[in-house]
């Protein structure tokens, strides 16, 4: 669970919100949601501790691993490592054996449930739009989080690739309880996929219905 009293943020003289209230409980499917600049970047910050409070409460189990997926980014032709060494860059070094194989395992496990099983020696650079951001959403779910955390992951991918995505993301939900956040400007995206929504507007946030959810909440400028 994740629960914010009156919480604050202000950058210098700058206020992005306040009076922000919320409980996210565990596998939720939820959508945030306003303005370019409204705050939804910063307060995801706020909830993985990378960013700090103005004011307020914030209440996380910082125990609970949270996975992150950013922005999708393309990555360079040339990119050095193949889909599988881009997903363990997430483990920890070790020289034990018997580590090694557990974590072998989990790797397995973890490119089959994103479908990258038979693509992982792929070099990542190679990998389409899509592949690569499933390659993200892998790495993220290295850790096992109990939370992930989509900052608009799938911005510039065509309308089937999103919907693959999303459909994966809403089977670990289903499956395993997995709560997400999921920060985007995609009003059918919202509409199909979550559960709740968190709508930034005249710097604060508020709960909406997903069936209130309108298009004119996704004006980029607000
Ligand atoms: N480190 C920082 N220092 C100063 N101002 C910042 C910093 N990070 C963000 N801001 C400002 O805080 C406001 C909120 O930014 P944020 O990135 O959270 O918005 P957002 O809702 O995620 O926007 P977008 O939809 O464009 O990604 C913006 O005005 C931004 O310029």
């Amino acid at each position: 669970m994740i629960q914010a009293k009156n919480l604050a943020k202000r950058f210098g003289n700058q206020l992005v919100f306040q009076n922000v209230n919320f409980t996210i409980n565990d596998g939720d499917f939820l959508s945030l949601i306003g303005p370019n600049g409204s705050g939804k970047t910063t307060l995801v910050k706020i909830i993985m501790g990378l960013e700090k409070k103005s004011g307020g409460e914030l209440l996380v189990d910082y125990k609970q691993v949270i996975g992150y997926v950013p922005q999708f980014r393309n990555i360079d032709i040339d990119y050095p490592l193949n889909i599988e060494q881009f997903v363990r860059l997430n483990l920890k070094f070790t020289l034990s054996r018997k580590k090694r194989r557990q974590d072998n395992e989990l790797i397995k496990t973890i490119l089959e449930k994103t479908g990258l099983s038979k693509l992982k020696d792929r070099p990542l650079g190679l990998a389409s739009g899509g592949e690569k951001q499933k390659a993200y959403l892998a790495q993220a779910l290295l850790n096992e989080p109990k939370v992930l955390i989509l900052d608009e992951s799938t911005a510039s991918l065509d309308v089937e690739v999103k919907m693959q995505l999303m459909d994966l993301v809403k089977e670990l939900n289903e499956k395993e309880n997995l709560t997400v956040i999921f920060i985007t400007h995609d009003y059918d995206l919202t509409k199909k996929y979550t559960h709740r929504a968190l709508f930034f507007k005249d710097q604060t946030l508020k709960e909406v219905d997903v069936s209130d959810v309108s298009e004119d909440m996704f004006d980029m400028g607000g």
